[in-house]
């Protein structure tokens, strides 16, 4: 979390490489919002990527953390000073437009009621670009033209401040009971959440389009190993079609995650099987894994492939299932978080109502299971 602060970034200004190609343009991104209100600006036609939204934000300058870059940009281009206001990182990406190369760093913020009061009316910022208030359904839902580097903010922007995480089937008793397993997730999972279907089991395949069927208004992360519980690529049905539709993201842990690269870095087999057609999100524990995390990020923007939209790092404390884990604690998890060019979610004996710790140590949503259910 920063907090008006002065993180030191190491973001290098704007240089002219040897090459004669185009230079890094580093860039503070603010994704400035009030509930379900998210604020744009309108870029001029004669910026770069000009006559498109954006979000308000400009370049860093030399000896300027990206931090510092954000606060300055948002006051001179809004007015809106974000002093005490919470600033978490959501993720960082570079998009190469041709013209231009940039780098962004993307941060969100909540504004308080008050701030959102004294600034929903103004419709030209202090440059007298245009300022609007969207609906984040909408924004979401491309309603807005923006550059194409945004692409992969929207995705991240999809992630909800809470996950639930499915009990393993073992928990319904020593034999694996798939019909209580169903029953109890059926009737107990919150309305429209966001559901990691975490089943290993290769017998239980069909269990989590079961569930799907009969909760269709949950959203699904599923495991990206061979054995999916869902093959709706050959000659789907209607109702794998509209199942598969509410797959949101395809889930790695952290020892598939482990073996994208090789020992030089290089991707592996693995990395070019991975879901061509799903977002991923990522199991990390330490920076070995956080580092192959932002690796296989970086490589699916430049293939254009759904982005990675977010990293668990786990475990925050002790977990009942898995006991054995040394829980890293909030200051050894935020210093990882810091790390992740993707949001982080916090998972490891956590509770929903600890989503505003998370925030102050730098993650976006928490995720659990027995908590969350
Ligand atoms: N502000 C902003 N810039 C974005 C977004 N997405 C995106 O690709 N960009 C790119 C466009 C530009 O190439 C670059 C931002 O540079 P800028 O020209 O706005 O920076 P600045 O405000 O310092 O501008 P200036 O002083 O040069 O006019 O980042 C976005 O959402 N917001």
């Amino acid at each position: 979390m920063l907090n008006g602060s002065n993180q030191q970034s190491e973001t290098k200004p704007e240089s002219k490489t040897k090459t004669n190609k185009p230079s890094i343009v580093n860039v503070a991104v603010a994704v400035i919002h009030y509930k379900d209100q998210y604020l744009l600006g309108f870029r001029d036609a004669t910026q770069h990527q000009g006559n498109r939204y954006e979000f308000v934000g400009g370049k860093i300058e030399a000896n300027e953390s990206a931090a510092q870059a954000l606060i300055r940009e948002v006051a001179e281009e809004t007015d809106i000073l974000l002093d005490n206001n919470t600033i978490v990182k959501l993720g960082r990406l570079h998009h190469d437009y041709g013209d231009k190369q940039v780098s962004l760093q993307v941060y969100k913020i909540e504004l308080t009621a008050e701030q959102y009061e004294q600034h929903k009316h103004r419709e030209q910022g202090l440059e007298g670009q245009a300022l609007t208030w969207v609906i984040k359904s909408q924004l979401l839902a491309g309603a807005y033209h923006l550059p194409a580097a945004n692409k992969t903010i929207l995705e991240w922007l999809k992630l909800p401040s809470k996950i639930t995480i499915t009990y393993p089937l073992a928990h319904f008793g020593t034999h694996t009971d798939a019909a209580a397993w169903l029953q109890y997730h059926q009737e107990n999972l919150a309305s429209e959440s966001w559901v990691y279907i975490r089943l290993k089991d290769v017998n239980s395949k069909h269990l989590a389009e079961q569930l799907m069927t009969a909760r269709p208004d949950i959203l699904a992360i599923l495991p990206n190993d061979e054995e999916q519980p869902l093959n709706v690529e050959e000659s789907p049905t209607a109702n794998e079609t509209a199942t598969g539709q509410r797959i949101v993201a395809k889930h790695l842990t952290h020892s598939t995650l482990m073996q994208c690269f090789d020992e030089v870095g290089s991707p592996t087999a693995l990395t070019q099987s991975l879901s061509k057609d799903h977002p991923l999100i990522v199991s990390c524990h330490d920076i070995a894994s956080i580092t192959a995390a932002n690796q296989l990020a970086s490589m699916r923007i430049q293939q254009g492939l759904p982005p990675v939209i977010g990293a668990f790092v786990s475990p925050v404390f002790a977990t009942q299932t898995h006991p054995d884990d040394t829980p890293l604690g909030w200051e050894a998890w935020s210093e990882l978080a810091e790390l992740a060019d993707m949001p982080v979610i916090g998972l490891g004996g956590l509770e929903p109502a600890m989503l505003n710790q998370a925030l102050q140590y730098g993650g976006i949503s928490v995720a659990g299971i027995r908590q969350f259910i």
